[in-house]
């Protein structure tokens, strides 16, 4: 597993608690930025990092920023992207088992550290359940590649 990680100002504390989860547990990641708390505009780091992950260069990304709303918007615009903003360990699975997702989302300035790392150790063990919910996203990709 090979992570693509990424936060504006508003979340780059908390983007250097997941960093430090993520070096305990052994899991590679690349920071995408920003590397300070001067302000940065959200779209200029998380589409790159979500441009990756949508390449296949990662198995995954994870994007904060104050709210986590801006990067998932941002993100959700790269094709192939399936961004999901979670605040709760529920929605996290939830986002792995139905939804795919493949870029998790969140507020530096909404929760603390320990709500986010239990976010992100759900979110990375969940596994697609596929079956109806594949349907589902399916039809999501074909509208994204115009196929309807
Ligand atoms: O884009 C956002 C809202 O969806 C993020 O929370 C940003 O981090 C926030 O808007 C940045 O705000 P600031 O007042 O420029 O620090």
């Amino acid at each position: 597993m090979k992570i693509a990680i990424a936060s504006d100002h508003g979340g780059f504390e908390l983007k250097k608690e997941i960093i430090r989860f993520l070096e305990q547990k052994d899991i590679q990641y690349k920071d995408f930025g920003t590397f300070s708390t001067d302000s940065v505009d959200y779209p200029d780091v998380a589409i790159p990092c979500a441009e990756a992950v949508a390449r296949g260069e990662f198995t995954r990304g994870i994007i904060i920023c104050g709210t986590g709303i801006g990067v998932c918007i941002a993100a959700n615009k790269v094709k192939g992207i399936r961004a999901a903003l979670c605040h709760d360990t529920f929605s996290a699975r939830m986002s792995r088992m139905h939804n795919d997702a493949n870029v998790l989302t969140m507020g530096g300035r909404v929760i603390g550290p320990g709500l986010a790392t239990a976010i992100v150790e759900e979110w990375l063990k969940g596994d697609f359940e596929g079956g109806r919910h594949k349907r589902r996203i399916d039809k999501i990709s074909h509208y994204e590649n115009n196929e309807q």
